[in-house]
C-alpha cells in the first residue's frame, strides 16, 4: 500500500493517539497504524482572540492536547510513549470559529451561521516525538527547546524532553439553503452535538453539503494525506542538495510578498502558501524538528541547535504589522465594506493599485485572518469589519494610521534611543513637541483618532471597574475627544464631566462628539494640566496619561491634583498593564516615551505617596489596570 512504507516507520513504536474522536480512530486504524488510545484532558479554553488565524487556534490545541497526554503517561508509567498525536478540528466561517456545540439551541446557531454559506474546516495536527532521558543517568543531557514554549512535564527521575511538528489543513465546505424544519429535524437526530460546526459530513450531515474542495477527511477529522507527508518529510527528509532554499513562513507568505518586491508582481498566491498549513514549509527550513536530528542531537552526532522558529517570527513579526498598516492606508477594508466580495483585479481597480502587488497583499491579509476568499473573491473578515472599516463603531483604523505616520518612526530610532537615552519621541514626534500640535492640525487629528479609538475598547471597563456613584463632578485630565467622559456620564446619571486638554485638542473635540441626552453633562475646558489651575471636580480622573511622563512630570502632576483635591474626592487612574514588580517589563514596547508601564502595586505605591488612601486595584479587560484612591484629610 502506498503508504505503508511510510506508516511502517511507527510501526516499531509506541505510538499514543490522544483523541477520544471515533472518527479518527477508525481513520488512523483503517491505514494500517497501530496505536493506544489516551484521550487528552486538555480543556479547549484557549483565547480564540490570541490567534492571528483560526488554524493557528486548532494548531496550538491540538499540540497542548498531545503534550498534555505525553506529560501524563511520562509521569504516571515514568516511559513517555515514543509519539503522540494531538489533532483538533474547527469550522470556520469568517473569523467566527465553530467547535463542538453545547446544546440543541447552539447547535441551531451554528448551523444558521453555516446554512447557504461556503465556510472552511481546519484540522490542526501536532507530531509529539517523545524522548525521556534520565537527568542523574550517565552521558549527556541536551536541553533542546522546543519550537513552541511548550510546558514541559513535571518529571519524576527524568526530564520528558519533546520535539512537536505541526501542521494544518484546510478544506472549504459550502452548505445548500436549507430549511429550518430541516436544520431542527438534523439537530433532533443527536449527530451534531460531538462534532464541530455542529454537523458530521460522513453521515447525515452529508445531506446538508453542496460542494467540499479539499481532503474530505480533513472535515471528518483527521487529514490522512497530509499526515502520511509529514511523517515522510520526517522520516525521509530530503537529502541537501533536493533542499530548496529554506523559507520561513511564520508570517504566511509575507516571504513571497516580499520576494515579490523586486520582480514584477506575480508568482503563486500567497494565501495558497499559507493553505499548506506551517508544517510543510517550516520543517523544510525545520529539520531540527525531525526525530532524526533528536537522537542524533541526544547522541552528540549532530549539534545543530533547534530550529528558532519562535525567533524567526519575532523577526517577521514587523512585516504582518507594515501589510496592515498599508491595508488600512489604503482603505481596503472601506472599499470591501461597501462592494466586496471582489477579486483582487477588481481591488487594484478601485484602489489603482498594481494588480500583481495587490494580489499578494490581499492573500498575506487573508492568511493573517484579516480577509477571508471564497469563490467570489475577497471580503472583510468579522474583526476586519469591527474595526478595520473607518467608520465602524469600533473601528481602529486610527490607531494603524497613527502607528504607521508616527509610531513606526519613531521604532526606526530605537537605537538611538538606547545609545542616547533621550526620549526618542522627539526625534520623529518632535515636530509635534517644538511647533506644537496647534501648528500641526493633521498630526494632531491623526493623534486625537488614534487615542479615540484605543480608548473606545476600554472606556467601558474604566467607567465600571468601581462603583463612582458617589461623586457629583469628574474632571478627565487629558481627556482628549471625549471618549470616557460619555461613557462616565451614560454609566452615572447625575455626574457632571470636565474633560481638560490641551487648546488645540479641546478645539478639535467637536468631531468626535456623537449626540445623545449625556453630552449635556459634558464640558471641554482647554488647558494644560502642568501649568493651569485644574478644574474643581470631586474625582479626577487619569487615563493613559502616567506611563508616558518621565517621574519627575508624573509626581509634579500628582502633586497638583492631591492639592486640588478636597477630603474625600478620589483620583481614579488607569494604565497599562505591565508584570508585577521585579518581572521583566511588559514585552509591549511602548512608543519609546519617557515613562512605563507600572505594576499594579506601584501605581498603588505611588497614590498613597500623594495622599490617597484606601486605594483598590481592578482590571479593565486585558490591557488596563484601574486604581481608585480617596484624598485623606491633610
Ligand atoms: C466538521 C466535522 C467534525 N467532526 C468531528 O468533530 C469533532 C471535532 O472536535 P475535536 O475537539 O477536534 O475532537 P473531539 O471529538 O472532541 O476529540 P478530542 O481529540 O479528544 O478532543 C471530531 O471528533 C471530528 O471527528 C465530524 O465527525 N464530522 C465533521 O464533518
Amino acid at each position: 500500500m502506498v503508504l505503508c512504507p511510510v506508516i511502517g516507520k511507527l510501526q516499531h513504536k509506541r505510538v499514543v493517539l490522544a483523541s477520544a474522536s471515533p472518527r479518527r480512530q477508525e481513520i488512523l486504524s483503517n491505514a494500517g497504524l497501530r496505536f493506544e488510545v489516551v484521550p487528552s484532558r486538555f480543556k479547549e479554553k484557549l483565547h480564540k482572540a490570541s490567534f492571528a488565524t483560526p488554524y493557528a487556534y486548532a494548531v496550538e490545541t491540538a499540540k497542548q492536547k498531545a503534550l498534555e497526554v505525553a506529560g501524563r503517561m511520562h509521569q504516571k508509567d515514568l516511559r513517555a510513549p515514543d509519539v503522540v498525536i494531538g489533532a483538533d478540528t474547527i469550522v470556520a466561517v469568517g473569523a467566527m470559529i465553530l467547535e463542538k456545540p453545547v446544546d440543541k439551541q447552539d447547535a441551531y446557531r451554528m448551523l444558521s451561521r453555516l446554512n447557504g454559506k461556503e465556510h472552511s474546516v481546519f484540522t490542526g495536527v501536532a507530531i509529539v516525538h517523545c524522548c525521556s532521558k534520565d537527568i542523574s543517568g550517565p552521558g549527556r543531557t541536551l536541553r533542546l527547546t522546543l519550537s513552541s514554549w511548550a510546558p514541559r512535564a513535571h518529571p519524576t527521575d527524568g526530564r520528558l524532553d519533546t520535539e512537536v511538528s505541526e501542521f494544518y489543513e484546510e478544506t472549504t465546505v459550502k452548505f445548500s439553503e436549507l430549511s429550518e424544519e430541516l436544520l431542527w429535524e438534523y439537530i433532533n437526530s443527536g449527530e451534531p452535538m460531538d462534532k464541530a460546526g455542529g454537523y458530521g459530513i460522513q453521515a447525515l450531515g452529508g445531506m446538508l453539503v453542496e460542494y467540499v474542495h479539499g481532503d474530505f477527511l480533513n472535515v471528518v477529522g483527521f487529514p490522512l494525506n497530509h499526515f502520511c507527508k509529514e511523517l515522510a518529510r520526517l522520516y525521509y527528509p530530503p537529502r541537501p542538495e533536493d533542499l530548496r532554499r529554506v523559507r520561513h513562513d511564520s508570517i504566511p507568505a509575507v516571504d513571497t510578498f516580499e520576494n515579490l518586491s523586486d520582480s514584477e508582481a506575480g508568482g503563486s498566491d500567497p494565501g495558497q502558501s499559507a493553505k499548506g498549513g506551517r508544517g510543510g514549509e517550516q520543517a523544510d527550513g525545520d529539520r531540527s524538528q525531525a526525530p532524526r536530528a533528536l537522537d542524533a542531537a541526544l547522541n552528540g552526532a549532530d549539534s545543530r541547535p533547534p530550529f528558532p522558529t519562535g525567533l524567526l517570527e519575532l523577526m517577521d513579526g514587523f512585516k504582518a504589522s507594515k501589510v496592515l498598516f498599508t491595508a488600512c492606508k489604503l482603505r481596503l477594508f472601506d472599499v470591501l465594506k461597501d462592494q466586496g466580495p471582489l477579486q483582487a483585479a477588481d481591488v487594484a481597480r478601485k484602489l489603482s493599485t498594481c494588480a500583481g502587488r495587490t494580489e499578494q497583499l490581499l492573500g498575506v491579509c487573508a492568511a493573517l485572518g484579516l480577509l477571508e476568499k471564497t469563490r467570489r473573491g475577497y471580503g472583510n473578515t468579522e474583526v476586519a469589519t469591527l474595526h478595520l472599516v473607518s467608520d465602524g463603531e469600533h473601528s481602529l483604523q486610527g490607531l494603524a494610521e497613527y502607528n504607521d505616520a508616527h509610531v513606526w518612526g519613531v521604532f526606526t530610532r530605537l537605537g538611538l534611543a538606547v545609545r542616547e537615552g533621550a526620549d526618542q519621541t522627539r526625534g520623529v514626534l518632535g515636530a509635534m513637541e517644538e511647533e506644537r500640535l496647534s501648528q500641526n492640525r493633521e498630526l494632531t487629528l491623526q493623534f486625537m483618532r488614534a487615542k479615540h479609538s484605543l480608548s473606545k475598547l476600554t472606556a467601558h471597563h474604566v467607567a465600571t471597574a468601581f462603583d463612582l456613584s458617589r461623586f457629583a463632578s469628574a474632571c478627565d485630565l487629558g481627556g482628549c475627544t471625549g471618549i470616557l467622559a460619555r461613557e462616565l456620564a451614560q454609566e452615572y446619571p447625575r455626574l457632571q464631566v470636565t474633560v481638560f486638554d490641551l487648546p488645540e485638542v479641546t478645539e478639535l473635540s467637536g468631531g468626535f462628539q456623537r449626540g445623545g441626552r449625556q453630552t449635556e453633562r459634558i464640558r471641554f475646558v482647554p488647558g494644560d494640566f502642568f501649568k493651569d489651575s485644574l478644574p474643581e471636580a470631586d474625582l479626577y480622573v487619569l487615563s493613559r496619561i502616567l506611563q508616558d511622563w518621565p517621574d519627575d512630570k508624573l509626581h509634579k502632576l500628582l502633586s497638583r491634583i492631591s492639592s486640588s483635591c478636597r477630603p474625600g474626592g478620589g483620583l481614579l487612574v488607569a494604565e497599562a498593564v505591565a508584570e508585577e514588580e521585579g518581572a521583566s517589563r511588559s514585552p509591549r514596547l511602548r512608543t519609546l516615551s519617557a515613562g512605563q508601564p507600572r505594576s499594579p502595586d506601584e501605581h498603588r505605591r505611588l497614590l498613597q505617596r500623594h495622599g490617597f488612601r484606601d486605594v483598590r486595584v481592578a482590571r479593565a479587560g486585558d490591557l488596563l489596570c484601574v486604581v481608585l484612591g480617596t484624598r485623606a484629610a491633610p
